[in-house]
């Protein structure tokens, strides 16, 4: 289990995460939701060591994440971090060299997957085809646990089906996945559990089949009456 624990991080002098507590479980798909702003990204950044904190702590099955047992864990960033001049076939090398976790048959079913081809440059990539990248890239490996920032930014209506049905796929089947997205609707059907952020807090956290079975409500009903009060 991921969790995070009452974790305050700053930019100058403006917590945008503010005692956010949550946590995200193997085997669950957990979507971190809410409105811009609400620190989202931020507190990806911070389990995946890209931001310092100044208070609180994340743990990983119990114990306080490091260099090492973060390696259990793949980013889906927002955008692409390769080099514009390397060829599709480059990265998922130099990915393979670098991680000892890296899954090179399933990066190629992935690849054939989204219709990626291994000659073409990362920079001439249209935005849709990057996101798909991204996704590859951070479902290669054989990692524990899956954290995406936004992996739906910029794909077309069919590509957003493909993503969606990469959520139910056994890419993903046993692991944690951890995703932040403003398209909640569109796979809300697939999302285990739900903590919404406001102002760098979890105010609500919620099982999406409890909310639909018990309350009859979707996952955007609970926010707007959250987030929206
Ligand atoms: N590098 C930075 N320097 C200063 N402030 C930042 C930085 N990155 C984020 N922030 C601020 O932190 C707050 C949270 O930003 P964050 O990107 O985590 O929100 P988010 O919930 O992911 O938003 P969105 O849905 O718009 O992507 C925002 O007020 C933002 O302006």
């Amino acid at each position: 289990m991921i969790e995070v624990v009452n974790v305050r991080k700053r930019y100058r002098r403006r917590y945008v995460l503010d005692g956010l507590s949550f946590a995200a479980e193997k085997g669950r798909i957990t979507c971190l939701a809410g409105l811009n702003g609400a620190g989202k990204s931020t507190a990806l950044k911070v389990i995946m060591g890209l931001a310092p904190y100044q208070e609180g702590a994340v743990r990983l099955d119990g114990k306080p994440i490091d260099r090492s047992s973060r390696e259990r864990i793949s980013f889906v960033p927002d955008r692409i971090a390769m080099p514009s001049s390397m060829k599709l076939a480059d990265a998922l090398q130099f990915m393979a060299d670098f991680y000892a976790s890296w899954n090179g048959a399933r990066a190629r079913e992935l690849m054939r997957f989204f219709d990626l081809k291994e000659g073409d440059k990362v920079g001439s990539l249209s935005k849709g085809m990057a996101a798909k990248f991204n996704l590859v890239l951070g479902l290669a490996p054989d990692t524990d646990y899956v954290v995406m920032d936004e992996p739906f930014s910029g794909i077309d209506v069919f590509g957003r089906e493909a993503v969606a049905s990469v959520f139910s796929s056994e890419w993903v089947e046993g692991r944690g996945v951890l995703i932040t997205t403003h398209e909640i609707a569109e796979i809300e059907h697939l999302i285990d559990h739900v903590v919404l952020l406001k102002d760098g807090r979890a105010v609500r956290s919620f099982d999406t089949e409890r909310v639909r079975d018990e309350e009859g409500k979707s996952v955007v009903d609970v926010m707007r009456e959250v987030l929206l009060a």
